[in-house]
């Protein structure tokens, strides 16, 4: 088992918002005992008492890491995101502090896509304020305004990887797929891209969401799109909360102009089971709500759990970056026999030749050397004689511009 300078028994996490237990196991069988788990989100104060002696941090979608979080976090040696979205994380403050984010880009994908698709069929049967009716004591056996699902246009918004998963299953199933996405993409099967979202919005019977939350899709869906969208349209979104206009789509689906939603994600959640959940969409029969669980399937979770820990405990025990949202990415072999300096950097000219030096100073032989730079800040990787490491990890942590310096045993 591999080593770090720190003694592994003294190294905490803390897994916040009821991550899959399959995260913990695997934090466990590389070495660590001092694992925290709690169901919740935390947020402000709380967050910040509880990361002052926190090493590792495990989040899902509920969990801001803003800024002065992160300044309350002095120990927070990397965060995982047990999820896709990384929007709850400033991580351009994060990389200036030295601490990598991680998440699974892919583990729920499929997870999402099955259910947008139930979704759509149960809409265009009008399921959902047939099953109220009828769990009132009423009845409605009638085929009026109940569709096949078969022929009709699914436009989606964003063709990443869950927009193409939901393009290739609706496909087989008889759809029509245009979608609408920033960067030009190389269509699947018979899917086609639109360029203008007016222009999809106008011709899809069924509208999915796909994006990432970010400056360019904050309310990227407002009366002025919902307008847009064909008279009994239906729009489905299980992207951001943040995407939609929810007064607005409150007022086109009370209106009876579009036809039904069903709706994933919200502009504010519960942090937990027990809060209250509100929103102007509850009580309407023909949306389906549901509680930011696309991707929350016992496969989905279980993946997601072990690829992030892996991710953290890698880069605890060997420095490895790889698929890091945030940070430059270095790929590390072990390093038997020798010791391992990490060292984040700002990235301007002469720190590095500033380290060499004092490499040189110290008589440090360096075996290996791996540099890669992002955004500002660079992460450089040195395997050293063990003889020496102490000394040089010491003046390693005085070269101008450091940010944080490690060693791993
Ligand atoms: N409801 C859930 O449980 C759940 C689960 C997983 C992911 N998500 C959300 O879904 C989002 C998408 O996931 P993904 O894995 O497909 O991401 P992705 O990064 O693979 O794809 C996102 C696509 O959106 C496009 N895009 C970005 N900005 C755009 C804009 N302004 N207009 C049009 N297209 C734009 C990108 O070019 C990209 O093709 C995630 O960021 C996350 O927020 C939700
Ligand atoms: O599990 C969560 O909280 C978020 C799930 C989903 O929105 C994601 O980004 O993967």
């Amino acid at each position: 088992m591999s080593k770090t300078s720190l003694d592994k028994s003294k190294i905490r996490f803390l897994l916040l918002e009821n991550i899959h237990p399959s995260a913990e196991a695997l934090i466990r069988a590389a070495g660590y005992s001092q694992i925290e788990t709690l169901p919740r989100a935390l947020q402000g104060d709380e967050l910040k008492a509880k990361l002052a002696d926190v090493h590792f941090l495990g989040i899902r979608s509920q969990t801001r890491l803003t800024a002065d979080v992160l300044a309350a976090a002095p120990k927070l040696v990397a965060a995982g995101c047990f999820c896709i979205g990384t929007n709850q994380v400033d991580l351009a403050t994060a990389r200036e502090r030295g601490v990598p984010v991680f998440n699974a880009p892919y583990s729920n994908t499929r997870s999402v896509a099955e259910l947008v698709l139930a979704e759509a069929i149960l809409l265009l049967r009008g399921i959902p304020a047939k099953n109220a009716l009828v769990h009132r004591g009423g009845w409605m056996k009638s085929a009026a305004q109940s569709h096949e699902i078969r022929g009709k246009t699914l436009g989606i918004v964003g063709y990443g990887s869950i927009g193409t998963q939901l393009s290739v299953l609706a496909e087989s199933l008889g759809m029509h797929v245009a979608f609408y996405d920033v960067v030009t993409k190389l269509p699947l099967g018979n899917a086609r891209q639109v360029y203008a979202l007016p222009d999809l919005l106008a011709q899809s019977d069924i509208v999915s969401l796909h994006v990432p939350e970010n400056e360019s899709t904050r309310w990227m869906i407002g009366p002025a799109e919902l307008a847009a969208m064909k008279d009994g349209g239906i729009l489905i979104n299980a992207s951001r909360g943040t995407v939609v206009d929810i007064n607005a789509l409150t007022a086109e689906l009370k209106s009876g102009r579009l036809w039904g939603a069903a709706i994933d994600v919200f502009p504010v959640e519960p942090g937990s089971n027990n809060e209250e959940f509100q929103s102007p969409l509850r009580g309407l029969d023909n949306v389906i709500l549901t509680p930011h669980i696309g991707g929350s399937t016992m496969e989905a979770q279980a993946n997601i759990g072990v690829e992030v820990a892996e991710k953290l405990v890698k880069y605890s025990d060997n420095g490895t970056t790889t698929s890091s949202v945030n940070f430059p990415e270095v790929a590390l072999p072990a390093h038997p026999g020798r010791h391992r300096l990490l060292h984040v950097h700002h990235n301007v000219p002469g720190v590095l030749s500033a380290i060499n030096q004092v490499f040189a100073e110290q008589h440090v032989n360096i075996a290996s050397q791996y540099l890669q730079t992002k955004d500002g800040v660079g992460y450089v990787v040195m395997d050293v004689d063990t003889a020496s490491s102490d000394a040089a990890r010491e003046a390693l942590a005085k070269v101008p511009g450091t940010i944080r310096s490690r060693m791993l045993l």
